[in-house]
């Protein structure tokens, strides 16, 4: 294998064979990687291929490209993250370290032979563009001699804003000077263009970060079609770099938290179920292993109440999770690791609620199967030791949940690890199940979530105080006029609010639908404002409906119609939860269904009062099933047209928003702006009432956003979007401001659902639409142009 693998070297840097004599030559007398880097002979070669090296006639075992996959992750485009010349001064050992069998790069100075024949041409001109190459067709490739100098050119030359992006808002040139492959850097090529500059950018910043200093780059690399560009960097890196899974090792990496900045917060902190020693030996001998990480272990109490929480705001830290048994098949020794899971990205380094479904739904696109897998399990277990789904896994997250997903999301990983075939899939489902089950009957259905007059549920968490993640300034138009009254500083009434040393009836309610608002995932929106915890949402009342269908439909395949609850010992058949899904629908639709609007409203509770707020959240009426067919075609006919913009659906109308003002700033859940789980529940639940075409135009419109965006601005896939900015949706200047933008020449994870969304959205695309996305055509001409036929794909 060694060998093979070593012969697989034999590649050029140029695919064009006339043109190459140079470079068969310069290769013949080196071991050349894949992909032309020039790294020196390793001893480890054999004689045989020593002898070709030595006669130059390199033999090919294949075509180049069947080697030299253009399109290869970064580690094995760039090889692995650590330079071996490190490794020498260490080991001793250079010349094995450098016996890499694949790369496109180069890790230092060229050989000096081949410098010393380089230098003769240096020494002639440069500048000229590369005729031959211009000419050549197939795939060319640049060399890139000096990685750092090109990086600092390029950052010079064409970021004129100083944001380590290339972006269409840059005035540079738009063009830079850079060797072919063919001549080994003595004749240039231009390379012009945003795009292709940005992406230079990032494969150049991927290449430094990989210890490379001289780098072949395939021009197919950095020309990609933005769609395959896109997709494949979601499903190869961006999955992989959000990808979390708790080991000894890495435990300081999982707790690092940029939300709380409280001295108290800078060492990370674990916080382990009273319940779970194993967890907590683990912990132990984690911080124990690495004295320097400064790792606190603390074990929770077990009632956890609102006043435990709130005492634990200035001394946050990660809440354990689920963790599975690991034998190192060397040692034999046991050891305890995470199930791996996804975070969000930017700022939340931690495992979501629904972000996790989402995400879920995209991981299983690219097969990533263990990973949703793994998130199940965490809910599993945060349903058993903290009695729900946490909105996400830190202290101060523990008195809220999120909107609920669990049992579509076991449903759909249950499917993909062998469904009906596989007995521990079925146990599996099996607890995922009793788990969702408590869930809905100690959260959902009961008090104080849980209105018994009309019998549907609130997003109404417990809590004291001020929420502490969120951003400092966050509330300072609400505190600044006690802070007034009380003739202090704004930072001093916050502790004496957060302490009880004041009592203000008004911030009071004030802060409990605050703490509301962040349960939905909705945090934050005037939809919500000052009234959440009485709102009976068609969100959660749909994503209900949907439990107890999906709940009786499992206690009929997989308990025997008969449901003996382990926590609370009840029986229960698929009857009772047929009826229980067919009581919220009567009463959804007494209490939020307005056919004249075609939306459902929430209702108010506290007030008895249906509200006028228009989400896009309606949809998820259809998502769950819960919706008439006649309801459907009304919310398609009236409600639609008043939620789609250029990039997909908004969150709410700008008249529900209202006026925006100083006082009255924009918030990030309402008009302009647009949310992939909106736009994702939406078009499976128009394509489930048959409205296919409505939801392939709505999806067209936001992935047409997305890929502009990543087009124009240096790569960029963020939290949310203005779906009514055809120049820069990405900039939304709201609350803390957009996730996924800040970055330094590449962006390496996206972000979570937006990952998902793209993924998906491409489902409902043909051929066509996939090229027109490719070259960024907008809806509107793109719609106008369908032939007749075609423009029924999109309901036109
Ligand atoms: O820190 C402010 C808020 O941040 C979170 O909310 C936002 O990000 C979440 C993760 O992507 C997402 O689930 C939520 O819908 C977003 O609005 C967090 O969930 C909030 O609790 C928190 O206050
Ligand atoms: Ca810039």
């Amino acid at each position: 294998m060694e060998k093979l693998g070593h012969l697989k070297t034999f590649n050029f840097p140029s695919n064009d064979d006339n043109n190459n004599k140079k470079g068969d030559q310069l290769q013949s007398v080196e071991s050349t990687p894949i992909g032309g880097s020039t790294t020196p002979t390793s001893p480890s070669q054999s004689s045989g291929d020593q002898e070709r090296l030595m006669s130059k006639t390199p033999r090919r075992i294949s075509s180049t490209n069947e080697y030299n996959d253009p399109f290869s992750n970064a580690e094995i485009y760039y090889g692995p993250e650590t330079d071996p010349r490190k490794a020498t001064a260490k080991y001793q050992k250079p010349k094995k370290k450098l016996n890499r069998t694949r790369t496109m790069s180069v890790f230092g100075n060229i050989s000096t032979s081949r410098q010393s024949m380089l230098d003769e041409h240096y020494l002639k001109r440069r500048g000229s563009e590369d005729d031959t190459y211009l000419s050549s067709k197939g795939n060319r490739r640049f060399f890139i001699e000096d990685v750092d100098a090109t990086l600092d050119e390029l950052l010079r030359n064409e970021d004129t804003d100083r944001n380590y992006q290339i972006t269409i808002e840059d005035k540079g040139p738009k063009v830079i000077k850079v060797g072919t492959a063919n001549s080994f850097g003595f004749n240039h090529i231009n390379i012009r263009g945003t795009y292709m500059l940005s992406n230079l950018l990032q494969e150049l910043t991927i290449a430094k970060s990989f210890g490379r200093h001289q780098i072949f780059l395939d021009e197919a690399r950095i020309n990609e079609d933005p769609v395959n560009r896109l997709s494949r960097l979601i499903t190869n890196q961006f999955w992989n770099n959000l990808t979390r899974r708790i080991d000894l090792y890495n435990i300081g990496e999982m707790a690092r938290d940029t939300k709380i900045d409280t001295p108290e917060a800078k060492n990370p902190r674990v916080y382990v179920p009273f319940d779970c020693p194993d967890q907590y030996a683990f912990y132990i001998q984690a911080a124990q292993m690495n004295p320097s990480l400064k790792l606190e272990v603390e074990y929770l109490p077990e009632a956890i109440t609102p006043e435990y929480v709130k005492s634990l705001n200035r001394t946050p830290g990660l809440l354990a999770l689920a963790m599975e048994e690991h034998v190192n098949p060397s040692t034999g020794e046991s050891s305890l690791i995470g199930y791996p899971y996804a975070v969000p990205g930017g700022r939340f380094n931690e495992l979501y609620g629904w972000d996790s479904y989402m995400i879920a739904l995209g991981l299983l696109e690219s097969n990533k199967v263990d990973i949703a897998k793994g998130m199940v399990e965490h809910f599993i277990f945060e349903i058993k030791h903290y009695g729900k789904i946490l909105n996400a896994n830190r202290s101060y997250y523990l008195c809220r949940s999120q909107p609920p997903f669990l049992t579509d999301m076991a449903n759909m990983v249950f499917h993909r690890i062998g469904g009906d075939n596989n007995p521990s899939a079925i146990n599996f489902l099996k607890r995922a199940f009793v788990s969702a089950i408590k869930e809905y009957k100690t959260v959902w259905a009961s008090e104080p979530r849980l209105d018994p007059e009309t019998g549907l549920s609130c997003y109404h968490p417990d809590g004291i105080g001020i929420p502490p993640e969120t951003e400092p300034d966050h509330f300072d138009t609400i505190l600044y006029p006690y802070a007034k009254k009380y003739n202090c500083t704004l930072e001093e009434f916050r502790k004496m609010y957060n302490n009880g040393d004041v009592k203000e009836p008004t911030l009071d309610e004030f802060f409990l639908h605050d703490r509301a608002v962040r349960e939905p995932g909705h945090d934050t929106t005037y939809r919500f404002e000052g009234v959440c915890a009485y709102l009976a949402t068609i969100d959660l009342n749909a994503l209900l409906y949907k439990y107890e269908t999906d709940i009786a439909d499992a206690i009929e395949q997989y308990f025997g119609d008969k449901f003996v609850d382990p926590n609370d010992y009840s029986v229960s058949t698929s009857a009772h939860w047929r009826k229980l899904a067919e009581d919220r629908k009567v009463r959804v639709n007494k209490y939020m269904w307005d056919e004249e609007s075609g939306v459902f409203f929430d209702y108010n509770v506290h007030i008895r009062k249906r509200t006028s707020y228009e989400s896009a959240t309606t949809f998820w009426a259809l998502w769950a099933g819960l919706a008439t067919p006649h309801q459907a075609q009304v919310m398609v006919e009236k409600a639609l047209p008043k939620l789609e913009m250029l990039g997909g659906l908004v969150c709410g109308t700008e008249q529900s928003r209202g006026p925006i003002s100083i006082n009255r700033p924009v918030r990030q859940w309402d008009y302009p702006f647009g949310w992939a789980p909106h736009q994702i529940l939406a078009w499976k639940g128009l394509s489930d009432y048959g409205f296919q075409g409505d939801a392939t135009r709505l999806a067209y419109r936001w992935l047409f956003m997305m890929t502009k965006a990543f087009v124009d601005f240096n790569g960029i896939v963020v939290e949310k979007y203005n779906v009514t900015s055809g120049i820069d949706p990405h900039r939304v200047e709201a609350e803390y401001g957009n996730q996924g933008a800040d970055f330094k020449g590449v962006a390496k994870e996206g972000f979570g659902w937006v990952n998902s969304s793209y993924l998906l959205g491409l489902k409902y695309m043909d051929s066509h639409a996939r090229r027109a996305l490719g070259t960024c055509i907008p809806p509107e001409p793109f719609f106008n142009n369908l032939r007749g036929d075609q423009k029924k794909i999109y309901n036109l």
